[in-house]
């Protein structure tokens, strides 16, 4: 049997997706062998601008792409929040992962609920999405930048630097950090981004039998429902990081999709919802898509990238 090699970046978050991918694969395929390879991005190398400022999310994954088309790595894993709509000629990704709990975590060290933050209080997100959504539901807070890994973040909030601070649930629990978590927000108050608490797996599009070996780890709800949510941000053409939310969930034998944008100042939200057979993912998100362009996204993002 081959050797799959596992491009990852080196933060401890990705590293912990990566040896998860690897340890699932093992027990599938105990002759397997398996070589993780870690790889520095530059969005882990720019870690003083906001993302939005330094080229946005494909930043990321540009790296481990690369490994792929050279033929250094045989799959990359990645967060799907962080991966574009666009892949590179001769790659794919085939396989997306059963979905962590994709919402938003509240973290603070003195407050319980974000209701509880006192007026004018100080909260930590470099997402534009966060920060839109948070400004609406309390127009008083002040939102100030906070990048760097999901560790560096927790020590700027314990170093008093804010009151509290929005990160994923999912990277909390898989980094054995749960307890920091005080609230999980809801859909209603803070959709989640496009794709939050799924991996996916790219590799090259004619590796057959790399395909055929990590075939066995897709969740099949799970790629529906992103399928359904990347449709919006390909529908909108976010590609940037821009204040756009997607979720997909199903109910019943239905699908849901709720999508949103909003200007960065929470004032103005769009929001839409299509319901229907999950077996049309792509025509719900499109469906989304289509509703908040009716309402007038496109001058949203618009007016947002002009400035
Ligand atoms: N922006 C970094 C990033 N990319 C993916 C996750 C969380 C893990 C996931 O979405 O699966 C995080 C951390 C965060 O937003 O708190």
């Amino acid at each position: 049997m081959n050797k799959i090699r596992i491009a990852t970046r080196k933060s401890p978050l990705a590293l912990w997706q990566a040896y998860h991918v690897r340890d699932t694969l093992q027990g599938i395929y105990p002759q397997l062998s398996l070589e993780i390879v870690e790889m520095t991005t530059k969005g882990d190398k720019i870690l003083d601008a906001p993302l939005a400022k330094i080229g946005g999310k494909g930043l990321f994954v540009k790296e481990l792409e690369q490994g792929l088309l050279e033929n250094s790595v045989d799959i990359a894993v990645h967060s799907m929040k962080d991966v574009p709509i666009e892949f590179p000629d001769g790659l794919h990704l085939p396989v997306i992962m059963r979905r962590e709990d994709p919402f938003d975590a509240f973290v603070s060290n003195t407050y319980a609920h974000f209701s509880d933050l006192p007026q004018g209080a100080i909260v930590g997100t470099s997402s534009l999405r966060r920060q839109c959504q948070l400004l609406a539901l309390r127009p008083d807070l002040q939102i100030r930048t906070l990048r760097g890994n999901v560790g560096t973040r927790l020590s700027k909030l314990d170093n008093g630097e804010y009151q509290a601070i929005v990160l994923a649930v999912s990277g909390l629990k898989r980094l054995g950090l749960e307890n920091r978590i005080r609230y999980a927000f809801n859909a209603d108050e803070l959709l989640p981004a496009i794709g939050q608490g799924a991996l996916g797996i790219e590799c090259r599009a004619d590796d057959v039998e790399t395909n055929q070996l990590i075939a066995v780890l897709n969740d099949p709800e799970t790629h529906q429902r992103v399928i359904a949510e990347r449709m919006i941000n390909t529908r909108l053409g976010g590609s940037c990081q821009v204040p756009i939310g997607g979720f997909a969930e199903i109910i019943g034998d239905e699908m849901s999709v709720r999508g949103l944008v909003a200007d960065v100042a929470g004032q103005q939200i769009l929001r839409a919802q299509a319901i229907g057979d999950i077996d049309k993912a792509s025509l719900l998100g499109e469906l989304v898509a289509q509703q908040l362009l009716t309402q007038g996204a496109k001058q949203l993002l618009q007016a947002l990238t002009e400035t």
